[in-house]
């Protein structure tokens, strides 16, 4: 495998049980370097994808590579937050910072660490237990990007901060991917936050990918139609539709030029992916580079 391949899954399939299935069948690449959004609704299946990435978790079918090796084998070279984020509550924030140099020998860079905690005016002596829950993402982000990780997961980061904390530290993480040429995979359901700051997309649905792929890529191969009631759609790949007065409003995968009558746009990523999340049977799309 090549090394400019993050994340590459094939049939990768996770079980939980004889009957708990939380991915099936999912195929794609993950080219390094690239700020991926992994979306998709409550359940399905973007936690586990993430840690499996992490090497904390086995698949039960298919395989996943990581940094062309095994997630164990990797495992040193990336960087994990998990959604519940667990620090130690007794520990200062300094003493967290410490027990990451400790853990991570010969990585560690302090004055990462220390600079995303400082830019939330956080007190190094502070215990982790007093902290509100954006300041102690703040300082499990700090405890990640310490580490200096070529692969950095980060499973709903932004959930509990103000508007102002999302913006600053996804400057953070963005600076990061920029100056180091971090891969960064974010799990998160605010699509809209997630179009100026990432490149690559994986939609999750049911456990399967619905979508991956560059986002521009992706953008480009849909378009939104407005076309007469009684308009058909073949031979193009319909993701989404509806019919409201005399009007067909669709959103279509273009088999080649639509006619000339019909009003066209280009979506915006969250048209996609609602489309796509309203539409759980509609055809899906793992872009050539990407598979
Ligand atoms: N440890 C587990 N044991 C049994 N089932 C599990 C376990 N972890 C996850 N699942 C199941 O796997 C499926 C996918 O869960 P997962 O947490 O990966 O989804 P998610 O996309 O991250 O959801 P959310 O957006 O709600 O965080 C769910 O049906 C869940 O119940």
């Amino acid at each position: 495998m090549s090394s400019d391949t993050a994340l590459r899954a094939e049939a990768l399939g996770k079980r939980f049980g004889r009957r708990g299935r939380a991915l099936r069948d999912c195929s794609f690449r993950l080219p390094a370097g690239r700020v991926c959004a992994v979306v998709g609704p409550n359940g399905a299946g973007k936690s586990t994808l993430l840690t499996l990435a992490a090497g904390l978790a086995a698949p039960t079918e298919g395989t996943l590579s990581v940094l062309g090796t095994t997630p164990a084998a990797a495992r040193p070279r990336v960087g994990y937050l998990a959604q519940d984020k667990p620090l130690y509550p007794q520990l200062t924030i300094a003493e967290t910072l410490r027990m990451g140099a400790d853990l991570n020998p010969g990585r560690w860079d302090a004055a990462a660490a220390e600079e995303v905690v400082a830019a939330g005016d956080l007190d190094p002596g502070s215990r982790v237990r007093t902290l509100s829950g954006g300041q102690h993402t703040r300082v499990a982000l700090a405890l990640a990007l310490g580490k200096r990780p070529e692969l950095l997961l980060l499973d709903e980061p932004m959930a509990d901060l103000d508007p102002l904390a999302r913006h600053q530290l996804m400057g953070t993480l963005m600076a990061e991917a920029a100056q180091h040429g971090t891969t960064i995979v974010m799990s998160s359901h605010v699509v809209a936050e997630l179009e100026d700051s990432c490149d690559h997309l994986l939609l999750v649905g049911d456990g399967r990918i619905r979508l991956s792929g560059d986002i521009d890529e992706l953008l480009a191969a849909h378009l939104r139609v407005t076309a007469p009631e009684s308009a058909a759609l073949a031979p193009h790949t319909v993701v989404d539709s509806r019919v409201t007065g005399r009007q067909l409003s669709a959103l279509i995968r273009p088999a080649g030029p639509v006619p000339d009558a019909w009003r066209t746009s280009a979506p915006s990523l969250e048209e996609l992916v609602l489309a796509h999340l309203r539409n759980p049977g509609a055809p899906s799309l793992v872009e050539e580079s990407a598979a």
